[in-house]
Protein backbone atom coordinates (compact mmCIF):
# COMPACT_ATOMS: atom_id res chain seq x y z
CA UNK A 1 0.00 0.00 0.00
CA UNK A 2 1.11 3.85 -0.75
CA UNK A 3 3.17 5.44 1.61
CA UNK A 4 3.48 9.28 2.01
CA UNK A 5 6.49 9.26 0.47
CA UNK A 6 5.81 7.49 -2.91
CA UNK A 7 4.68 9.44 -5.72
CA UNK A 8 0.83 10.18 -7.46
CA UNK A 9 -0.30 11.29 -10.42
CA UNK A 10 -3.15 13.82 -9.38
CA UNK A 11 -5.02 14.62 -12.58
CA UNK A 12 -2.16 15.91 -15.20
CA UNK A 13 0.18 16.48 -12.31
CA UNK A 14 3.28 13.57 -11.58
CA UNK A 15 3.79 14.79 -7.65
CA UNK A 16 6.91 12.94 -6.09
CA UNK A 17 5.13 12.54 -2.92
CA UNK A 18 2.14 12.52 -1.28
CA UNK A 19 2.71 15.45 1.56
CA UNK A 20 0.54 17.98 0.65
CA UNK A 21 1.02 21.59 2.24
CA UNK A 22 -3.03 22.67 2.95
CA UNK A 23 -3.59 26.29 1.93
CA UNK A 24 -2.96 28.40 4.53
CA UNK A 25 -3.72 32.27 4.89
CA UNK A 26 -0.81 34.32 6.57
CA UNK A 27 -1.70 37.89 5.68
CA UNK A 28 1.65 39.56 4.22
CA UNK A 29 0.59 40.71 0.88
CA UNK A 30 1.64 44.18 0.01
CA UNK A 31 -0.71 47.30 -0.68
CA UNK A 32 -3.62 46.27 -3.44
CA UNK A 33 -2.89 42.61 -1.88
CA UNK A 34 -0.10 41.78 -3.98
CA UNK A 35 2.07 39.25 -3.34
CA UNK A 36 5.62 39.68 -2.28
CA UNK A 37 8.93 38.65 -2.34
CA UNK A 38 8.61 37.66 1.43
CA UNK A 39 5.57 35.46 0.00
CA UNK A 40 8.23 34.03 -2.83
CA UNK A 41 10.96 32.82 -0.19
CA UNK A 42 8.20 31.12 2.36
CA UNK A 43 6.54 29.13 -0.65
CA UNK A 44 10.25 28.54 -2.25
CA UNK A 45 11.64 27.04 1.33
CA UNK A 46 8.12 24.50 1.33
CA UNK A 47 8.73 23.50 -2.53
CA UNK A 48 10.15 19.67 -1.84
CA UNK A 49 5.93 19.16 -0.90
CA UNK A 50 4.29 16.71 -3.18
CA UNK A 51 2.21 19.39 -4.08
CA UNK A 52 1.55 23.53 -2.46
CA UNK A 53 -2.02 24.96 -2.25
CA UNK A 54 -1.23 28.31 -2.23
CA UNK A 55 -3.14 30.66 0.72
CA UNK A 56 -6.70 31.19 0.33
CA UNK A 57 -6.75 34.12 -3.20
CA UNK A 58 -9.65 36.23 -3.64
CA UNK A 59 -11.22 36.72 -7.34
CA UNK A 60 -12.30 40.00 -6.49
CA UNK A 61 -11.97 43.33 -4.23
CA UNK A 62 -15.01 42.16 -2.73
CA UNK A 63 -14.82 38.93 -2.06
CA UNK A 64 -12.22 39.82 0.45
CA UNK A 65 -12.51 39.73 4.19
CA UNK A 66 -8.85 39.62 5.82
CA UNK A 67 -6.23 41.80 6.02
CA UNK A 68 -3.04 41.67 3.46
CA UNK A 69 -4.76 38.39 2.42
CA UNK A 70 -3.45 38.07 -1.67
CA UNK A 71 -5.80 38.56 -4.92
CA UNK A 72 -5.70 37.18 -8.40
CA UNK A 73 -8.12 39.60 -10.19
CA UNK A 74 -5.00 42.30 -11.08
CA UNK A 75 -2.00 42.48 -13.41
CA UNK A 76 0.05 43.56 -9.94
CA UNK A 77 -1.95 40.59 -8.41
CA UNK A 78 -0.65 38.29 -11.29
CA UNK A 79 2.84 39.35 -11.53
CA UNK A 80 3.29 38.99 -7.74
CA UNK A 81 2.34 35.93 -8.39
CA UNK A 82 4.41 34.92 -11.14
CA UNK A 83 7.83 35.02 -9.20
CA UNK A 84 6.18 33.06 -6.59
CA UNK A 85 5.67 30.29 -9.40
CA UNK A 86 8.50 30.52 -11.26
CA UNK A 87 11.18 30.53 -7.74
CA UNK A 88 8.97 27.35 -6.83
CA UNK A 89 9.11 25.46 -9.94
CA UNK A 90 12.93 26.29 -9.87
CA UNK A 91 13.07 24.87 -6.41
CA UNK A 92 11.36 21.77 -8.34
CA UNK A 93 7.97 22.44 -6.53
CA UNK A 94 4.68 22.43 -7.89
CA UNK A 95 2.11 24.74 -6.85
CA UNK A 96 -1.32 25.52 -7.60
CA UNK A 97 -3.87 28.89 -6.40
CA UNK A 98 -6.86 28.66 -4.33
CA UNK A 99 -9.63 30.53 -5.71
CA UNK A 100 -12.27 32.14 -2.98
CA UNK A 101 -14.79 34.50 -1.84
CA UNK A 102 -15.84 34.86 1.60
CA UNK A 103 -19.53 36.16 0.93
CA UNK A 104 -20.30 36.86 4.11
CA UNK A 105 -17.51 36.41 6.45
CA UNK A 106 -16.29 40.22 6.07
CA UNK A 107 -16.94 43.63 7.01
CA UNK A 108 -17.88 46.81 5.23
CA UNK A 109 -13.96 47.95 6.57
CA UNK A 110 -12.94 45.47 3.76
CA UNK A 111 -15.36 46.03 0.93
CA UNK A 112 -15.24 50.35 0.70
CA UNK A 113 -18.06 50.53 2.98
CA UNK A 114 -20.08 47.45 1.17
CA UNK A 115 -22.04 45.02 2.90
CA UNK A 116 -20.40 41.46 2.30
CA UNK A 117 -22.72 39.76 -0.27
CA UNK A 118 -23.88 35.90 0.52
CA UNK A 119 -26.79 33.85 -0.73
CA UNK A 120 -29.42 35.30 1.78
CA UNK A 121 -29.49 38.00 4.14
CA UNK A 122 -28.44 35.69 7.45
CA UNK A 123 -25.12 37.12 9.57
CA UNK A 124 -22.80 34.87 10.52
CA UNK A 125 -22.89 34.40 14.38
CA UNK A 126 -19.15 35.61 15.95
CA UNK A 127 -17.00 38.35 15.69
CA UNK A 128 -15.15 39.35 12.21
CA UNK A 129 -11.94 37.67 12.34
CA UNK A 130 -8.51 39.63 12.85
CA UNK A 131 -10.66 42.89 13.07
CA UNK A 132 -10.05 44.42 16.64
CA UNK A 133 -11.99 46.57 18.28
CA UNK A 134 -14.06 42.91 17.88
CA UNK A 135 -17.28 43.49 15.68
CA UNK A 136 -19.84 40.90 14.97
CA UNK A 137 -20.38 39.55 11.42
CA UNK A 138 -22.34 42.33 9.45
CA UNK A 139 -25.73 41.02 8.04
CA UNK A 140 -25.14 40.54 4.07
CA UNK A 141 -26.58 41.33 1.24
CA UNK A 142 -28.16 38.90 -0.57
CA UNK A 143 -27.22 38.68 -4.53
CA UNK A 144 -29.71 38.98 -7.23
CA UNK A 145 -29.90 36.32 -9.44
CA UNK A 146 -28.90 38.68 -12.47
CA UNK A 147 -25.28 39.01 -10.35
CA UNK A 148 -24.02 35.59 -9.69
CA UNK A 149 -23.41 35.40 -13.70
CA UNK A 150 -20.79 38.07 -12.68
CA UNK A 151 -19.37 35.96 -9.54
CA UNK A 152 -18.68 32.43 -12.04
CA UNK A 153 -16.98 35.26 -14.66
CA UNK A 154 -14.66 36.52 -11.65
CA UNK A 155 -13.61 32.91 -10.92
CA UNK A 156 -12.99 32.06 -14.64
CA UNK A 157 -11.47 35.63 -14.90
CA UNK A 158 -9.15 34.46 -11.80
CA UNK A 159 -8.65 30.56 -13.13
CA UNK A 160 -6.94 32.73 -16.73
CA UNK A 161 -4.88 35.02 -14.07
CA UNK A 162 -3.51 31.84 -12.32
CA UNK A 163 -2.62 30.47 -15.42
CA UNK A 164 -1.17 33.35 -16.69
CA UNK A 165 1.24 33.64 -13.42
CA UNK A 166 2.32 30.45 -14.39
CA UNK A 167 0.37 27.94 -11.51
CA UNK A 168 0.42 24.27 -12.18
CA UNK A 169 -3.48 24.48 -11.54
CA UNK A 170 -5.80 25.68 -9.35
CA UNK A 171 -8.19 24.72 -6.32
CA UNK A 172 -11.78 26.05 -6.12
CA UNK A 173 -12.06 26.59 -1.93
CA UNK A 174 -15.86 25.81 -1.53
CA UNK A 175 -14.94 25.35 2.16
CA UNK A 176 -14.83 26.68 5.70
CA UNK A 177 -18.46 28.79 5.55
CA UNK A 178 -16.99 31.23 2.69
CA UNK A 179 -19.30 31.56 -0.56
CA UNK A 180 -19.47 28.65 -2.02
CA UNK A 181 -19.84 26.79 0.91
CA UNK A 182 -22.80 29.48 2.21
CA UNK A 183 -24.57 28.54 -1.44
CA UNK A 184 -24.40 25.07 -0.73
CA UNK A 185 -25.57 24.46 3.19
CA UNK A 186 -29.52 25.23 3.41
CA UNK A 187 -28.53 26.69 7.28
CA UNK A 188 -27.32 29.79 4.71
CA UNK A 189 -29.47 29.45 1.78
CA UNK A 190 -32.69 30.16 2.08
CA UNK A 191 -32.87 31.45 -1.64
CA UNK A 192 -35.83 30.65 -4.17
CA UNK A 193 -34.63 30.66 -7.43
CA UNK A 194 -32.23 28.23 -9.32
CA UNK A 195 -29.69 28.76 -7.18
CA UNK A 196 -31.56 27.70 -3.45
CA UNK A 197 -33.83 25.14 -2.41
CA UNK A 198 -33.14 21.52 -3.54
CA UNK A 199 -29.33 19.76 -3.60
CA UNK A 200 -28.86 20.53 -6.98
CA UNK A 201 -29.75 23.87 -7.19
CA UNK A 202 -27.65 25.10 -3.76
CA UNK A 203 -25.32 23.15 -5.67
CA UNK A 204 -25.49 25.21 -8.55
CA UNK A 205 -22.87 28.38 -8.25
CA UNK A 206 -20.07 25.34 -7.19
CA UNK A 207 -20.44 23.56 -10.12
CA UNK A 208 -20.72 26.10 -12.80
CA UNK A 209 -17.40 27.93 -10.98
CA UNK A 210 -15.84 24.56 -11.20
CA UNK A 211 -17.14 24.28 -15.08
CA UNK A 212 -15.66 27.37 -15.82
CA UNK A 213 -12.38 26.54 -14.47
CA UNK A 214 -12.28 23.51 -15.99
CA UNK A 215 -12.57 25.34 -19.25
CA UNK A 216 -9.77 27.37 -19.02
CA UNK A 217 -7.63 24.38 -17.20
CA UNK A 218 -9.32 21.57 -18.25
CA UNK A 219 -10.51 18.64 -15.94
CA UNK A 220 -6.89 17.31 -14.66
CA UNK A 221 -5.59 20.74 -13.19
CA UNK A 222 -8.59 21.44 -11.08
CA UNK A 223 -9.33 21.01 -7.85
CA UNK A 224 -11.95 21.36 -5.27
CA UNK A 225 -11.69 22.19 -1.29
CA UNK A 226 -14.69 20.89 0.94
CA UNK A 227 -15.45 21.03 4.69
CA UNK A 228 -18.34 17.96 5.24
CA UNK A 229 -17.99 18.64 8.74
CA UNK A 230 -19.51 22.05 8.20
CA UNK A 231 -17.90 22.90 11.94
CA UNK A 232 -16.17 26.64 11.14
CA UNK A 233 -17.89 29.78 10.63
CA UNK A 234 -21.64 29.28 11.66
CA UNK A 235 -22.80 26.81 8.87
CA UNK A 236 -24.89 23.58 8.83
CA UNK A 237 -27.17 21.75 6.33
CA UNK A 238 -30.15 19.41 7.43
CA UNK A 239 -28.48 16.62 5.26
CA UNK A 240 -24.87 16.61 4.95
CA UNK A 241 -24.27 13.07 3.13
CA UNK A 242 -27.10 13.56 0.84
CA UNK A 243 -25.84 17.66 -0.02
CA UNK A 244 -22.04 16.54 -0.27
CA UNK A 245 -22.25 13.14 -1.65
CA UNK A 246 -24.37 15.14 -4.52
CA UNK A 247 -20.87 17.15 -4.82
CA UNK A 248 -18.78 14.27 -4.59
CA UNK A 249 -20.72 12.39 -7.53
CA UNK A 250 -20.78 15.57 -9.63
CA UNK A 251 -17.30 16.48 -9.39
CA UNK A 252 -16.73 12.57 -10.21
CA UNK A 253 -18.46 12.96 -13.53
CA UNK A 254 -16.29 15.70 -14.06
CA UNK A 255 -12.92 14.53 -13.99
CA UNK A 256 -11.64 16.62 -11.35
CA UNK A 257 -8.17 16.00 -10.28
CA UNK A 258 -8.43 15.94 -6.57
CA UNK A 259 -10.78 16.63 -3.92
CA UNK A 260 -9.86 17.86 -0.55
CA UNK A 261 -11.83 17.11 2.44
CA UNK A 262 -11.02 18.56 5.84
CA UNK A 263 -11.69 15.94 8.29
CA UNK A 264 -10.16 14.93 11.54
CA UNK A 265 -8.32 11.37 12.09
CA UNK A 266 -9.92 9.67 14.47
CA UNK A 267 -13.54 10.95 13.94
CA UNK A 268 -16.08 9.73 12.40
CA UNK A 269 -16.11 11.52 8.71
CA UNK A 270 -17.98 11.36 5.48
CA UNK A 271 -14.68 10.58 3.85
CA UNK A 272 -15.21 7.27 3.17
CA UNK A 273 -18.62 7.99 1.30
CA UNK A 274 -17.24 11.26 -0.45
CA UNK A 275 -14.20 9.35 -1.84
CA UNK A 276 -16.49 6.48 -2.88
CA UNK A 277 -18.88 9.12 -4.56
CA UNK A 278 -16.10 11.27 -6.03
CA UNK A 279 -14.11 8.22 -7.31
CA UNK A 280 -11.33 9.88 -7.95
CA UNK A 281 -8.14 11.34 -5.89
CA UNK A 282 -9.03 12.27 -2.24
CA UNK A 283 -6.62 14.36 -0.38
CA UNK A 284 -7.75 14.50 3.55
CA UNK A 285 -6.52 17.54 5.52
CA UNK A 286 -6.29 18.48 9.34
CA UNK A 287 -4.50 17.46 12.24
CA UNK A 288 -2.80 15.00 10.74
CA UNK A 289 0.19 13.25 12.42
CA UNK A 290 2.81 11.09 10.13
CA UNK A 291 1.17 7.83 11.85
CA UNK A 292 -2.18 8.79 11.27
CA UNK A 293 -1.28 10.10 7.98
CA UNK A 294 0.14 6.83 7.00
CA UNK A 295 -2.68 4.78 8.36
CA UNK A 296 -5.32 6.54 6.06
CA UNK A 297 -3.15 5.68 3.18
CA UNK A 298 -2.54 2.66 3.90
CA UNK A 299 -5.80 1.76 4.41
CA UNK A 300 -6.86 3.72 1.49
CA UNK A 301 -9.07 6.34 3.25
CA UNK A 302 -7.29 8.87 1.09
CA UNK A 303 -4.91 8.99 -1.80
CA UNK A 304 -2.98 11.90 -0.13
CA UNK A 305 -2.88 14.36 3.27
CA UNK A 306 -2.27 17.64 3.01
CA UNK A 307 -0.59 19.22 6.32
CA UNK A 308 -1.10 22.94 7.66
CA UNK A 309 0.56 23.81 10.85
CA UNK A 310 3.35 21.12 9.97
CA UNK A 311 4.13 23.40 6.96
CA UNK A 312 4.16 26.71 8.53
CA UNK A 313 6.85 25.40 11.39
CA UNK A 314 8.80 23.12 9.25
CA UNK A 315 9.80 24.14 5.81
CA UNK A 316 11.43 20.72 4.86
CA UNK A 317 8.31 18.64 6.57
CA UNK A 318 8.87 15.63 4.07
CA UNK A 319 12.44 15.22 4.96
CA UNK A 320 11.65 15.51 8.45
CA UNK A 321 9.05 12.71 7.89
CA UNK A 322 10.86 10.50 6.12
CA UNK A 323 13.51 10.61 8.92
CA UNK A 324 11.13 10.67 11.94
CA UNK A 325 13.13 13.88 12.53
CA UNK A 326 11.82 16.60 15.74
CA UNK A 327 9.32 18.92 14.58
CA UNK A 328 9.95 22.40 15.16
CA UNK A 329 7.13 24.09 17.33
CA UNK A 330 4.79 26.45 15.40
CA UNK A 331 4.43 30.02 16.71
CA UNK A 332 0.50 31.11 16.72
CA UNK A 333 0.59 34.25 17.80
CA UNK A 334 2.90 35.24 14.24
CA UNK A 335 0.47 33.12 11.64
CA UNK A 336 -1.33 36.11 10.65
CA UNK A 337 1.59 39.16 11.10
CA UNK A 338 3.41 40.61 9.50
CA UNK A 339 7.34 40.25 8.05
CA UNK A 340 9.97 37.50 8.22
CA UNK A 341 9.39 36.69 12.28
CA UNK A 342 7.69 33.60 11.84
CA UNK A 343 7.43 33.10 8.52
CA UNK A 344 10.77 32.51 7.15
CA UNK A 345 12.81 32.22 9.97
CA UNK A 346 11.60 28.53 10.61
CA UNK A 347 15.18 26.71 11.00
CA UNK A 348 15.19 23.37 8.48
CA UNK A 349 17.02 20.15 9.75
C1 LIG B 1 -8.97 30.90 4.20
C2 LIG B 1 -9.14 30.44 5.42
C3 LIG B 1 -9.87 29.16 5.61
O1 LIG B 1 -10.09 28.44 4.62
O2 LIG B 1 -10.23 28.84 6.76
C4 LIG B 1 -8.58 31.16 6.62
C5 LIG B 1 -8.65 32.53 6.65
C6 LIG B 1 -8.12 33.22 7.75
C7 LIG B 1 -7.53 32.53 8.80
C8 LIG B 1 -7.47 31.14 8.74
C9 LIG B 1 -8.00 30.45 7.65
Amino acid sequence: MPTLFDPIKIGDLELSNRIIMAPLTRCRADEGRVPNALMAEYYTQRATAGLIISEATSVTPLGVGYPDTPGIWSDEQVKGWSNITKAVHANGGKIVLQLWHVGRISDPSYLGGEAPVAPSAIAAKGHVSLLRPLRDFPVPRALETEEIADIVEAYRIGAENAQAAGFDGVEIHAANGYLLDQFLQDGTNKRTDQYGGSIENRARLLLEVTDAAIKVWGAGRVGVHLSPRADSHDMGDSDLAGTFGYVARELGKRGVAFLCAREKEGEDSLAPQLKEAFGGVFIANERFTKASASAWLESGKADAVAFGIPFIANPDLPERLRLDAPLNEPRPELFYAKGPVGYIDYPRL
